[in-house]
């Protein structure tokens, strides 16, 4: 079925021509109504966003189809990720085709405060010509405080040192060496505060990060500092910064966006000292072209061919990587399940351990897929985005091994799963016609590809029961499509493996349950 994508917000009509290009079906409608939405959003594999869309956990309730979240930008703080996550949708962002437009946004908003341009511009254009009001401030040789130095704080960051600047930045993940780097000095929190004469933020909005310029924390900054906020409303205190602004210890504050967006009214408004533009970061000819040309992209590569990329809740997986992967995550997710329809007490713990050619593939996909096969028999609605999580939730301990071909196989994936009662590993392989097959359970060497229907049989290695367990087959009208054996030694544990046409029915199975030595029957689907 050819996929199809809802462009909600207003993306650039490159996004368009690229969907139609790739062949994804796509509709154009920018601003649409939110009920409206919620009312045909079970209609679409794809999302494409900008900030605008709120993509919350009723929304993704109707999405019954949706595959993918795009968007085109940065922030991903209006997507409900968790839940998105839950119901298997990928959420991508597009990290930095809009950063330097942001980076230049923010150098604009310093300089308009510097020079009260805004206000100079409202009176002039008055007629007032008051060229004894406007007296501004250099900015060379001002200390620039960057709170956030990750892709647009940087390139701020080397604007301002261009402009003579001198740069200091608190973000705790910015290495010593990429600071040296980008010609800022790394600073705590309180030194930042303590010396700017502007201060930037370039964060994304965490619970780390809310109110980090707090009303404690502006108390702390310099007399007469100015402030610019680009990033994400709430970052900044607007109550305590209107305060501030009032009793003159700020001097002045740009921003950029707001806590309630779109901000109809805030506590800034109205101030002679504060400079504001309707969340327009990213608004440049270039930035959203970068940004919609991406988005279309990369949800089309996922869409399309299975890619992954810039997703925020899965693992990246190329164009190129996406068919060599393919048969391998059919595996694991086979593996999975054979595993999953087996156990019947808590699974405590899995280990997956990829050896040969598959331990240079995604392995982290390929454990989403195997942990998705395992819990969809006990938990239904899981899918490989959302399995890590639930497992972690379930608290399954997931171990991952990857080492060198040993046997005979250039692949091989072994799944173990430790249950409160047992331990049962199951072993597969991708043969050069691209299928699944399994080769060994409990260690015990099988043959078999995987049917839409089998059953699982173990056994006391004795003569004569795969003769019964044929003609009970048989004698049922259960066609036999595949027989695959295995035994660990003569006399000891046997295997069967039997892909039969259509289910076998209940009794079929207790049947063969009753013949002598056998320990276990379980009917099988994949
Ligand atoms: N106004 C607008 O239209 C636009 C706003 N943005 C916003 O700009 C922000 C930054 O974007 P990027 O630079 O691309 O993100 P990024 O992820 O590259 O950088 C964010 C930086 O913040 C740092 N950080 C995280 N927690 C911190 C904390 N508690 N204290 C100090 N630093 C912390 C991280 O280590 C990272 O280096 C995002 O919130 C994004 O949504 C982005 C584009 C346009
Ligand atoms: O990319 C971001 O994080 C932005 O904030 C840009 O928002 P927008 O796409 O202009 O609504």
């Amino acid at each position: 079925m050819t996929p199809r994508v809802l462009i909600s917000d207003q993306l650039s009509d490159a996004a368009v021509a690229i969907f139609k290009e790739r062949g994804v079906e796509v509709d154009f409608r920018p601003g649409i109504d939110k009920d409206e939405l919620a009312a045909i959003i079970g209609d679409y594999d794809g999302l494409a966003i900008r900030s605008a869309t709120k993509v919350t956990a009723k929304l993704l309730e109707n999405a019954t189809r949706l595959k993918v979240v795009g968007r085109a930008g940065i922030g991903v703080d209006n997507v409900d990720i968790p839940a998105a996550t839950a119901r298997g949708v990928i959420v991508m962002n597009t990290p930095f085709g809009n950063s330097i437009t942001t980076a230049e946004h923010a150098i604009a908003m310093m300089f308009a405060l510097a020079r009260e341009i805004p206000a100079a511009d409202a009176s002039t254009q008055a007629g007032k010509w008051e060229k004894n009001r406007f007296m501004g401030v250099e900015i060379t040789g001002k200390t620039l405080g960057i709170i956030g130095c990750g892709n647009i704080g940087s390139i701020v960051a080397d604007r301002a040192v261009g402009l003579k600047m001198r740069v200091v930045a608190f973000d705790p993940f910015l290495s010593p060496e990429r600071a040296l780097d980008i010609g800022v000095e790394k600073v705590e929190l309180d030194e930042l505060l303590a010396r700017a004469d502007f201060i930037t933020l370039h964060t994304p909005m965490t619970a780390q990060t809310k109110n980090i310029l707090s009303a404690e924390n502006l108390a702390r900054t310099k007399k007469g500092v100015r402030i610019v906020n680009c990033a994400r409303g709430g970052l900044v205190d607007e109550a305590a910064l209107r305060e501030a602004l009032l009793s003159g210890h700020v001097a002045g504050a740009a921003f950029d966006v707001f806590s309630v967006e779109p901000a109809k009214e805030n506590p800034l408004f109205g101030l002679p000292n504060v400079v504001c533009t309707p969340h327009l970061g990213a608004a440049t000819n270039e930035a959203q072209e970068n940004v919609a040309l991406q988005v279309a992209e990369q949800m089309s590569d996922y869409l399309v061919r299975g890619a992954i990329s810039n997703a925020i809740n899965f693992p990246s997986i190329t164009a190129e990587e996406a068919p060599r992967l393919k048969p391998f995550i059919a595996l694991a997710e086979r593996l999975g399940s054979f595993a999953g329809q087996l156990t019947e007490s808590g699974i405590k713990e899995v280990r997956i351990t990829y050896e040969g050619a598959v331990s240079g593939l995604k392995i982290k996909a390929l454990t989403a897929a195997a942990i998705a096969g395992l819990l969809r028999p006990l938990l239904q609605d899981v899918n490989v985005v959302s399995a890590p999580i639930v497992a972690k939730e379930r608290g399954i301990a997931i171990e991952e091994t990857t080492r060198e071909a040993e046997g005979d196989f250039e692949s091989l994936v072994t799944l173990t799963v430790v249950t409160e009662r047992q331990e049962r590993s199951v072993s597969g392989t991708v043969f050069h016609d691209g299928k699944p097959r399994i080769v060994a359970i409990k260690g015990i060497k099988v043959d078999a590809e995987f049917g839409p229907s089998m059953i699982y049989v173990t056994n006391e290695d004795k003569p004569g029961f795969i003769g019964r367990f044929a003609s009970l087959l048989g004698d049922a009208g259960v066609n036999i499509a595949t027989f695959a054996l295995g035994r660990d030694a003569q006399g000891g544990s046997a295997i069967a493996l039997v892909e039969v046409d259509g289910e076998a029915p209940a009794a079929v199975i207790d049947r063969i349950q009753g013949i002598a030595g056998v320990k276990q029957v379980k009917p099988l689907r994949f």
